[in-house]
Protein backbone atom coordinates (compact mmCIF):
# COMPACT_ATOMS: atom_id res chain seq x y z
CA UNK A 1 0.00 0.00 0.00
CA UNK A 2 1.29 3.22 -0.94
CA UNK A 3 1.62 6.56 0.86
CA UNK A 4 1.29 10.10 -0.10
CA UNK A 5 2.43 11.82 2.90
CA UNK A 6 2.95 15.39 2.80
CA UNK A 7 1.59 18.53 5.47
CA UNK A 8 -0.44 20.91 3.85
CA UNK A 9 3.26 23.43 3.28
CA UNK A 10 4.96 20.89 1.75
CA UNK A 11 1.96 19.59 -0.53
CA UNK A 12 1.36 23.34 -2.00
CA UNK A 13 5.19 23.65 -2.30
CA UNK A 14 5.73 20.09 -4.42
CA UNK A 15 2.49 20.03 -6.34
CA UNK A 16 1.01 23.40 -6.82
CA UNK A 17 2.38 26.73 -8.16
CA UNK A 18 0.42 28.12 -5.29
CA UNK A 19 1.90 29.08 -1.33
CA UNK A 20 -0.58 28.37 1.13
CA UNK A 21 -1.22 31.13 3.33
CA UNK A 22 -1.45 30.35 6.94
CA UNK A 23 -1.54 34.00 8.14
CA UNK A 24 -5.59 33.56 8.91
CA UNK A 25 -5.93 30.94 10.54
CA UNK A 26 -6.20 30.24 14.66
CA UNK A 27 -3.57 29.49 16.94
CA UNK A 28 -5.17 26.18 17.21
CA UNK A 29 -4.79 25.58 12.96
CA UNK A 30 -1.06 26.80 13.65
CA UNK A 31 -0.11 24.23 15.89
CA UNK A 32 -1.83 21.63 13.38
CA UNK A 33 -0.56 22.86 10.32
CA UNK A 34 2.44 20.63 10.76
CA UNK A 35 1.08 17.74 11.51
CA UNK A 36 1.37 15.78 8.18
CA UNK A 37 -1.89 14.07 6.80
CA UNK A 38 -1.31 11.08 4.37
CA UNK A 39 -3.17 10.91 1.21
CA UNK A 40 -3.13 6.82 0.82
CA UNK A 41 -2.88 5.31 -1.89
CA UNK A 42 -5.36 1.86 -1.65
CA UNK A 43 -4.95 -1.07 -3.88
CA UNK A 44 -8.85 -1.77 -5.60
CA UNK A 45 -8.49 -4.80 -4.49
CA UNK A 46 -8.24 -3.93 -1.09
CA UNK A 47 -11.47 -1.36 -1.16
CA UNK A 48 -13.01 -4.05 -3.06
CA UNK A 49 -12.79 -6.34 0.15
CA UNK A 50 -13.59 -3.56 2.71
CA UNK A 51 -16.81 -2.63 1.17
CA UNK A 52 -18.12 -6.80 0.20
CA UNK A 53 -17.31 -6.87 -3.22
CA UNK A 54 -19.17 -3.28 -3.11
CA UNK A 55 -22.08 -4.85 -1.71
CA UNK A 56 -25.33 -3.77 -1.48
CA UNK A 57 -25.34 -3.88 2.40
CA UNK A 58 -22.27 -1.05 1.73
CA UNK A 59 -23.91 1.19 -0.02
CA UNK A 60 -24.56 4.42 1.02
CA UNK A 61 -26.09 6.52 -1.39
CA UNK A 62 -26.25 7.60 -4.99
CA UNK A 63 -24.70 10.94 -6.61
CA UNK A 64 -24.56 12.25 -10.31
CA UNK A 65 -20.86 10.92 -10.97
CA UNK A 66 -20.83 7.42 -9.16
CA UNK A 67 -22.06 5.48 -5.75
CA UNK A 68 -20.91 5.65 -2.37
CA UNK A 69 -19.98 2.35 0.07
CA UNK A 70 -19.17 2.00 3.56
CA UNK A 71 -15.73 0.48 3.67
CA UNK A 72 -13.75 -1.34 6.73
CA UNK A 73 -10.23 -0.77 6.45
CA UNK A 74 -7.36 -1.57 8.51
CA UNK A 75 -9.05 -4.76 9.93
CA UNK A 76 -11.90 -3.01 11.24
CA UNK A 77 -10.17 0.21 12.67
CA UNK A 78 -10.65 1.96 10.05
CA UNK A 79 -14.25 3.25 8.72
CA UNK A 80 -14.17 5.25 5.37
CA UNK A 81 -16.57 5.89 2.72
CA UNK A 82 -15.36 5.24 -0.73
CA UNK A 83 -16.86 7.17 -4.02
CA UNK A 84 -16.83 4.73 -6.61
CA UNK A 85 -17.30 6.89 -9.94
CA UNK A 86 -18.55 5.75 -12.86
CA UNK A 87 -16.43 8.53 -15.20
CA UNK A 88 -13.71 6.90 -16.77
CA UNK A 89 -10.46 9.22 -16.56
CA UNK A 90 -8.97 10.35 -19.71
CA UNK A 91 -4.93 10.80 -19.49
CA UNK A 92 -5.09 14.22 -21.34
CA UNK A 93 -7.94 15.28 -18.35
CA UNK A 94 -5.32 15.10 -15.40
CA UNK A 95 -3.33 17.71 -16.73
CA UNK A 96 -2.88 20.06 -13.66
CA UNK A 97 -4.31 23.50 -16.27
CA UNK A 98 -7.09 21.36 -17.74
CA UNK A 99 -10.20 23.53 -17.15
CA UNK A 100 -12.92 20.33 -17.67
CA UNK A 101 -10.92 17.85 -14.80
CA UNK A 102 -13.76 15.01 -14.33
CA UNK A 103 -15.33 15.43 -10.26
CA UNK A 104 -13.03 12.71 -9.47
CA UNK A 105 -9.82 13.63 -10.51
CA UNK A 106 -10.66 17.93 -9.44
CA UNK A 107 -11.48 16.07 -5.66
CA UNK A 108 -8.80 14.20 -5.68
CA UNK A 109 -6.67 17.13 -7.06
CA UNK A 110 -7.99 19.79 -4.33
CA UNK A 111 -8.29 17.65 -1.40
CA UNK A 112 -4.92 16.44 -1.16
CA UNK A 113 -4.16 20.04 -0.68
CA UNK A 114 -6.52 21.00 1.89
CA UNK A 115 -7.70 19.26 5.06
CA UNK A 116 -9.44 21.00 8.03
CA UNK A 117 -12.24 19.60 10.45
CA UNK A 118 -14.95 21.26 8.78
CA UNK A 119 -14.32 18.88 6.14
CA UNK A 120 -15.32 15.71 4.73
CA UNK A 121 -11.40 15.23 4.34
CA UNK A 122 -9.87 12.72 1.73
CA UNK A 123 -7.94 9.66 3.25
CA UNK A 124 -7.10 8.10 0.01
CA UNK A 125 -7.74 6.51 -3.32
CA UNK A 126 -7.74 4.42 -5.80
CA UNK A 127 -7.90 3.42 -9.38
CA UNK A 128 -9.38 0.35 -11.01
CA UNK A 129 -8.39 -1.73 -14.21
CA UNK A 130 -10.29 1.04 -16.48
CA UNK A 131 -8.91 4.49 -14.79
CA UNK A 132 -11.56 4.87 -13.00
CA UNK A 133 -10.86 6.81 -9.85
CA UNK A 134 -11.78 5.79 -6.31
CA UNK A 135 -11.96 8.22 -3.43
CA UNK A 136 -11.70 6.86 0.45
CA UNK A 137 -13.07 9.76 2.28
CA UNK A 138 -13.96 9.91 6.17
CA UNK A 139 -16.98 8.00 7.11
CA UNK A 140 -19.87 10.33 8.19
CA UNK A 141 -22.13 8.68 10.94
CA UNK A 142 -24.96 10.74 10.53
CA UNK A 143 -25.40 10.90 6.74
CA UNK A 144 -26.91 14.36 4.93
CA UNK A 145 -27.97 17.32 5.87
CA UNK A 146 -30.81 16.59 3.45
CA UNK A 147 -31.89 13.80 4.98
CA UNK A 148 -32.31 15.04 8.37
CA UNK A 149 -33.96 17.79 7.31
CA UNK A 150 -36.34 16.21 4.69
CA UNK A 151 -36.72 12.49 5.87
CA UNK A 152 -40.15 11.59 8.33
CA UNK A 153 -37.63 11.68 11.12
CA UNK A 154 -37.75 13.58 13.97
CA UNK A 155 -36.91 17.11 12.58
CA UNK A 156 -34.24 19.27 14.29
CA UNK A 157 -34.43 21.73 15.97
CA UNK A 158 -33.66 25.44 15.95
CA UNK A 159 -30.48 25.48 18.08
CA UNK A 160 -29.40 22.58 15.86
CA UNK A 161 -29.94 24.13 12.53
CA UNK A 162 -28.41 27.30 13.20
CA UNK A 163 -25.14 25.66 14.89
CA UNK A 164 -25.36 23.53 11.24
CA UNK A 165 -25.44 26.53 9.46
CA UNK A 166 -22.75 28.37 11.39
CA UNK A 167 -20.51 25.24 11.08
CA UNK A 168 -20.71 25.26 7.53
CA UNK A 169 -20.40 28.91 7.22
CA UNK A 170 -17.02 28.93 9.05
CA UNK A 171 -15.85 26.01 6.53
CA UNK A 172 -16.96 27.90 3.23
CA UNK A 173 -15.02 31.18 4.62
CA UNK A 174 -11.95 29.56 5.54
CA UNK A 175 -12.48 28.04 1.65
CA UNK A 176 -12.39 31.22 0.50
CA UNK A 177 -10.24 33.40 3.21
CA UNK A 178 -7.07 30.41 1.31
CA UNK A 179 -4.52 31.41 -0.02
CA UNK A 180 -5.39 30.77 -3.44
CA UNK A 181 -9.50 30.62 -2.50
CA UNK A 182 -11.21 27.94 -3.21
CA UNK A 183 -14.90 28.05 -4.43
CA UNK A 184 -17.45 25.19 -3.73
CA UNK A 185 -19.50 25.62 -6.53
CA UNK A 186 -21.80 22.83 -5.21
CA UNK A 187 -23.07 23.97 -1.88
CA UNK A 188 -25.96 22.23 -0.44
CA UNK A 189 -27.80 20.10 1.77
CA UNK A 190 -26.59 16.44 0.11
CA UNK A 191 -23.45 17.77 0.24
CA UNK A 192 -23.40 18.28 3.95
CA UNK A 193 -22.60 15.61 6.30
CA UNK A 194 -23.32 15.22 9.65
CA UNK A 195 -20.28 13.37 11.52
CA UNK A 196 -19.98 10.96 14.71
CA UNK A 197 -20.39 14.33 17.26
CA UNK A 198 -23.29 15.74 15.21
CA UNK A 199 -21.24 17.96 13.37
CA UNK A 200 -22.46 19.44 9.99
CA UNK A 201 -18.62 19.00 7.64
CA UNK A 202 -18.85 20.15 3.67
CA UNK A 203 -17.63 17.19 1.04
CA UNK A 204 -17.56 16.79 -2.54
CA UNK A 205 -15.47 18.73 -4.17
CA UNK A 206 -16.09 17.41 -7.32
CA UNK A 207 -17.03 20.72 -9.05
CA UNK A 208 -14.77 23.27 -6.96
CA UNK A 209 -12.19 25.60 -8.11
CA UNK A 210 -8.69 26.59 -6.45
CA UNK A 211 -7.25 29.48 -7.97
CA UNK A 212 -7.91 33.41 -7.85
CA UNK A 213 -10.59 34.24 -10.35
CA UNK A 214 -8.25 35.72 -12.55
CA UNK A 215 -6.22 33.19 -13.21
CA UNK A 216 -7.07 31.05 -16.47
CA UNK A 217 -7.77 27.77 -15.30
CA UNK A 218 -10.50 29.49 -13.15
CA UNK A 219 -11.34 31.52 -15.87
CA UNK A 220 -11.71 29.25 -18.40
CA UNK A 221 -13.66 26.52 -16.38
CA UNK A 222 -17.67 26.73 -17.71
CA UNK A 223 -20.22 27.48 -15.34
CA UNK A 224 -21.08 24.15 -12.60
CA UNK A 225 -23.73 23.62 -9.76
CA UNK A 226 -26.93 22.08 -8.99
CA UNK A 227 -30.50 23.73 -10.16
CA UNK A 228 -32.09 25.52 -7.15
CA UNK A 229 -28.58 26.24 -5.73
CA UNK A 230 -26.81 27.78 -8.61
CA UNK A 231 -26.33 31.78 -9.06
CA UNK A 232 -28.37 32.68 -11.74
CA UNK A 233 -25.31 35.47 -12.80
CA UNK A 234 -23.16 32.63 -13.27
CA UNK A 235 -23.82 32.28 -17.04
CA UNK A 236 -20.38 32.08 -17.90
CA UNK A 237 -16.66 30.87 -17.18
CA UNK A 238 -15.92 35.23 -16.12
CA UNK A 239 -18.89 35.17 -13.79
CA UNK A 240 -17.44 32.65 -10.96
CA UNK A 241 -16.59 34.51 -7.53
CA UNK A 242 -16.98 33.51 -4.00
CA UNK A 243 -20.18 34.99 -4.14
CA UNK A 244 -21.78 32.43 -5.64
CA UNK A 245 -20.93 30.05 -2.77
CA UNK A 246 -22.80 32.67 -0.82
CA UNK A 247 -25.78 32.49 -3.46
CA UNK A 248 -25.96 28.70 -3.06
CA UNK A 249 -25.37 29.12 0.68
CA UNK A 250 -28.51 31.62 0.91
CA UNK A 251 -30.42 28.59 -0.54
CA UNK A 252 -29.36 26.03 1.87
CA UNK A 253 -30.08 28.76 4.74
CA UNK A 254 -33.35 29.08 3.36
CA UNK A 255 -33.78 24.75 3.27
CA UNK A 256 -32.61 24.59 6.65
CA UNK A 257 -35.02 27.34 8.01
CA UNK A 258 -38.20 26.20 5.73
CA UNK A 259 -37.47 22.71 5.45
CA UNK A 260 -38.31 22.66 2.38
CA UNK A 261 -36.94 21.70 -0.68
CA UNK A 262 -34.50 24.12 -2.74
CA UNK A 263 -37.22 23.32 -5.77
CA UNK A 264 -40.16 21.39 -4.94
CA UNK A 265 -43.18 21.19 -7.30
CA UNK A 266 -45.54 20.68 -4.24
CA UNK A 267 -45.21 24.03 -3.49
CA UNK A 268 -45.94 27.33 -5.19
CA UNK A 269 -44.02 29.33 -6.85
CA UNK A 270 -41.43 25.95 -6.68
CA UNK A 271 -38.27 28.14 -6.59
CA UNK A 272 -37.37 28.39 -2.29
CA UNK A 273 -36.64 31.90 -3.02
CA UNK A 274 -39.39 33.22 -5.02
CA UNK A 275 -41.41 31.47 -2.22
CA UNK A 276 -40.16 33.07 0.65
CA UNK A 277 -39.07 36.05 -1.22
CA UNK A 278 -42.56 37.82 -0.77
CA UNK A 279 -43.08 36.43 2.81
CA UNK A 280 -39.76 37.91 4.24
CA UNK A 281 -40.59 41.01 1.72
CA UNK A 282 -43.22 40.94 4.13
CA UNK A 283 -42.04 40.23 7.20
CA UNK A 284 -44.19 37.37 7.45
CA UNK A 285 -41.06 35.83 8.99
CA UNK A 286 -43.19 32.40 10.72
CA UNK A 287 -44.70 31.59 7.38
CA UNK A 288 -41.36 30.82 6.31
CA UNK A 289 -40.18 28.46 9.26
CA UNK A 290 -40.64 24.83 8.90
CA UNK A 291 -44.11 23.86 10.59
CA UNK A 292 -43.07 20.67 12.10
CA UNK A 293 -41.10 22.65 14.24
CA UNK A 294 -42.65 26.55 14.01
CA UNK A 295 -41.28 29.44 14.68
CA UNK A 296 -38.59 30.07 17.51
CA UNK A 297 -39.25 31.20 20.85
CA UNK A 298 -37.45 34.40 20.27
CA UNK A 299 -38.69 36.26 16.82
CA UNK A 300 -35.69 38.18 16.53
CA UNK A 301 -33.61 34.92 15.82
CA UNK A 302 -35.92 34.13 13.09
CA UNK A 303 -35.84 37.61 11.36
CA UNK A 304 -32.14 37.56 11.24
CA UNK A 305 -31.80 34.12 9.68
CA UNK A 306 -34.60 35.24 7.29
CA UNK A 307 -32.95 38.44 6.43
CA UNK A 308 -29.57 36.93 6.43
CA UNK A 309 -30.72 34.12 3.56
CA UNK A 310 -32.44 37.17 1.78
CA UNK A 311 -28.91 38.94 1.48
CA UNK A 312 -26.88 35.90 0.12
CA UNK A 313 -29.61 35.42 -2.14
CA UNK A 314 -29.76 39.35 -3.80
CA UNK A 315 -29.70 39.02 -7.66
CA UNK A 316 -26.61 41.32 -7.52
CA UNK A 317 -23.66 39.00 -6.42
CA UNK A 318 -21.64 42.04 -5.24
CA UNK A 319 -24.54 43.05 -2.51
CA UNK A 320 -24.35 39.44 -1.23
CA UNK A 321 -22.51 39.38 1.85
CA UNK A 322 -18.90 37.91 2.51
CA UNK A 323 -18.75 34.68 4.11
CA UNK A 324 -16.94 36.06 6.68
CA UNK A 325 -19.66 38.47 7.46
CA UNK A 326 -22.34 35.26 7.26
CA UNK A 327 -20.67 33.95 10.18
CA UNK A 328 -20.32 37.12 12.02
CA UNK A 329 -24.29 36.97 11.67
CA UNK A 330 -24.76 33.63 12.65
CA UNK A 331 -22.78 33.79 15.68
CA UNK A 332 -24.53 36.49 16.81
CA UNK A 333 -27.88 34.58 16.21
CA UNK A 334 -26.27 31.18 17.88
CA UNK A 335 -25.39 33.27 21.10
CA UNK A 336 -28.88 34.61 21.16
CA UNK A 337 -30.51 31.03 20.97
CA UNK A 338 -28.48 29.76 23.57
CA UNK A 339 -29.33 33.39 25.92
CA UNK A 340 -32.80 33.54 27.47
CA UNK A 341 -35.02 35.49 25.67
CA UNK A 342 -37.70 38.23 26.84
CA UNK A 343 -40.79 37.07 28.97
CA UNK A 344 -43.01 39.45 26.45
CA UNK A 345 -41.44 37.87 23.20
CA UNK A 346 -42.90 34.46 23.82
CA UNK A 347 -45.83 33.05 22.23
CA UNK A 348 -45.90 36.69 20.00
CA UNK A 349 -45.95 35.88 15.90
CA UNK A 350 -42.80 37.82 14.23
CA UNK A 351 -45.52 39.47 12.16
CA UNK A 352 -46.65 41.25 15.58
CA UNK A 353 -43.65 41.81 17.16
CA UNK A 354 -42.27 45.80 16.44
CA UNK A 355 -38.79 45.55 15.32
CA UNK A 356 -36.20 48.00 15.50
CA UNK A 357 -34.61 48.71 12.50
CA UNK A 358 -30.94 46.08 12.12
CA UNK A 359 -28.84 47.77 9.23
CA UNK A 360 -29.58 48.04 5.50
CA UNK A 361 -31.77 44.90 5.65
CA UNK A 362 -34.55 47.23 6.91
CA UNK A 363 -34.56 48.83 3.20
CA UNK A 364 -34.24 45.16 1.68
CA UNK A 365 -37.68 44.04 3.78
CA UNK A 366 -39.08 47.72 2.85
CA UNK A 367 -39.24 47.29 -0.52
CA UNK A 368 -42.60 45.71 -0.87
CA UNK A 369 -45.09 44.58 1.68
CA UNK A 370 -47.72 43.67 -0.56
CA UNK A 371 -46.01 40.67 -2.35
CA UNK A 372 -45.88 42.69 -5.33
CA UNK A 373 -43.17 41.98 -8.20
CA UNK A 374 -42.41 44.51 -10.80
CA UNK A 375 -40.46 43.11 -13.66
CA UNK A 376 -40.98 39.72 -12.04
CA UNK A 377 -40.58 36.52 -13.99
CA UNK A 378 -42.52 33.82 -12.66
CA UNK A 379 -39.99 30.73 -11.79
CA UNK A 380 -40.26 27.57 -12.80
CA UNK A 381 -38.43 24.05 -14.03
CA UNK A 382 -40.20 22.81 -17.40
CA UNK A 383 -38.73 19.43 -18.22
CA UNK A 384 -35.55 19.31 -17.13
CA UNK A 385 -33.30 16.47 -17.12
CA UNK A 386 -31.09 16.06 -13.87
CA UNK A 387 -29.00 12.68 -14.00
CA UNK A 388 -31.73 9.82 -14.10
CA UNK A 389 -34.27 11.61 -13.47
CA UNK A 390 -36.59 14.18 -14.82
CA UNK A 391 -38.60 16.90 -13.55
CA UNK A 392 -41.57 18.46 -15.84
CA UNK A 393 -45.06 17.99 -14.10
CA UNK A 394 -46.53 19.39 -11.63
CA UNK A 395 -46.44 17.63 -8.20
CA UNK A 396 -43.39 15.84 -8.93
CA UNK A 397 -40.72 16.23 -5.95
CA UNK A 398 -37.05 17.30 -6.93
CA UNK A 399 -35.41 14.25 -4.20
CA UNK A 400 -32.07 15.96 -3.70
CA UNK A 401 -31.29 18.18 -6.74
CA UNK A 402 -28.25 16.41 -8.49
CA UNK A 403 -24.88 18.68 -9.16
CA UNK A 404 -24.93 19.70 -13.46
CA UNK A 405 -21.58 18.35 -13.81
CA UNK A 406 -18.84 20.93 -15.02
CA UNK A 407 -21.39 22.19 -17.52
CA UNK A 408 -19.44 22.81 -20.40
CA UNK A 409 -22.69 20.82 -21.72
CA UNK A 410 -24.78 24.36 -20.46
CA UNK A 411 -25.10 26.92 -23.16
CA UNK A 412 -27.02 29.66 -23.01
CA UNK A 413 -30.15 29.70 -25.39
CA UNK A 414 -30.28 31.77 -28.50
CA UNK A 415 -31.22 35.20 -27.46
CA UNK A 416 -35.17 35.48 -27.17
CA UNK A 417 -36.81 38.46 -27.51
CA UNK A 418 -39.64 37.48 -24.69
CA UNK A 419 -36.63 37.13 -22.58
CA UNK A 420 -34.11 39.62 -23.50
CA UNK A 421 -33.54 43.30 -22.26
CA UNK A 422 -32.74 41.21 -19.16
CA UNK A 423 -29.22 40.98 -17.13
CA UNK A 424 -29.34 37.43 -16.32
CA UNK A 425 -30.98 35.32 -19.63
CA UNK A 426 -33.67 33.02 -17.96
CA UNK A 427 -33.54 30.14 -19.97
CA UNK A 428 -30.35 27.45 -20.75
CA UNK A 429 -30.24 24.65 -22.70
CA UNK A 430 -29.12 21.19 -21.75
CA UNK A 431 -28.72 18.49 -23.62
CA UNK A 432 -31.31 19.67 -25.68
CA UNK A 433 -33.58 20.27 -22.89
CA UNK A 434 -34.61 23.54 -21.66
CA UNK A 435 -33.85 24.69 -18.01
CA UNK A 436 -35.43 27.43 -16.48
CA UNK A 437 -33.45 28.93 -13.49
CA UNK A 438 -35.34 29.66 -10.68
CA UNK A 439 -34.91 34.01 -10.39
CA UNK A 440 -37.09 36.71 -9.39
CA UNK A 441 -36.23 40.36 -10.90
CA UNK A 442 -37.26 42.91 -8.56
CA UNK A 443 -35.22 46.28 -9.88
CA UNK A 444 -32.30 44.17 -9.80
CA UNK A 445 -32.32 42.56 -6.17
CA UNK A 446 -34.03 39.71 -4.89
CA UNK A 447 -36.11 41.26 -2.33
N1 LIG B 1 -18.45 10.47 3.63
C1 LIG B 1 -19.66 9.94 3.64
N2 LIG B 1 -20.11 9.28 4.73
C2 LIG B 1 -21.36 8.76 4.75
N3 LIG B 1 -22.24 8.85 3.73
C3 LIG B 1 -21.85 9.49 2.61
C4 LIG B 1 -20.54 10.07 2.50
N4 LIG B 1 -20.44 10.66 1.29
C5 LIG B 1 -21.62 10.47 0.67
N5 LIG B 1 -22.47 9.76 1.45
C6 LIG B 1 -23.84 9.36 1.10
O1 LIG B 1 -23.89 9.06 -0.27
C7 LIG B 1 -24.83 9.93 -0.94
C8 LIG B 1 -24.29 10.28 -2.32
O2 LIG B 1 -23.20 11.15 -2.18
P1 LIG B 1 -22.55 11.94 -3.39
O3 LIG B 1 -21.62 12.95 -2.80
O4 LIG B 1 -21.96 10.97 -4.35
O5 LIG B 1 -23.77 12.56 -4.14
P2 LIG B 1 -24.78 13.76 -3.79
O6 LIG B 1 -24.06 14.83 -3.06
O7 LIG B 1 -26.00 13.20 -3.10
O8 LIG B 1 -25.20 14.23 -5.24
P3 LIG B 1 -24.28 14.96 -6.34
O9 LIG B 1 -23.25 13.98 -6.77
O10 LIG B 1 -25.22 15.32 -7.39
O11 LIG B 1 -23.68 16.16 -5.69
C9 LIG B 1 -25.00 11.12 -0.02
O12 LIG B 1 -26.23 11.75 -0.17
C10 LIG B 1 -24.81 10.50 1.37
O13 LIG B 1 -26.05 9.98 1.81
Amino acid sequence: MGYLSCNAESAIATCDPYSWDLSHLTKKHKKNRNKPFKIREFSYLDLESATNGFSADSFLGKGSHGFVYKASLDDGKLIAAVKKTTTISNPSNSNINNCNNIPAENEIEILSKIQNPGLVNMLGFAVDSQERKLIVVEFMHNGSLYDLLHSDGRPPGWARRIRFALQIAKTVQHLHASNPPVIHRDIKSSNVLIDGNRKARLGDFGLALRGHVEDVRVKCTPPAGTLGYLDPGYLAPGDISTKSDVFSFGILLLEIISGRNAIDMNYSPPSVVDWAAPLIRGCDFAAICDPRIGPPDDPLVIRQLAVLAARCVRSTAEKRPALSDVVDCLRVVNKRMASPICVGCVGKSSQSIKYEPLDDITEIIKISSDGSRRKRKVSSVAGVELGSEAIGESKVRVPGSKSIGSISEIKTAPSDSNFGGNQHPQFKRRLGLIVKLPTIELNGTYL
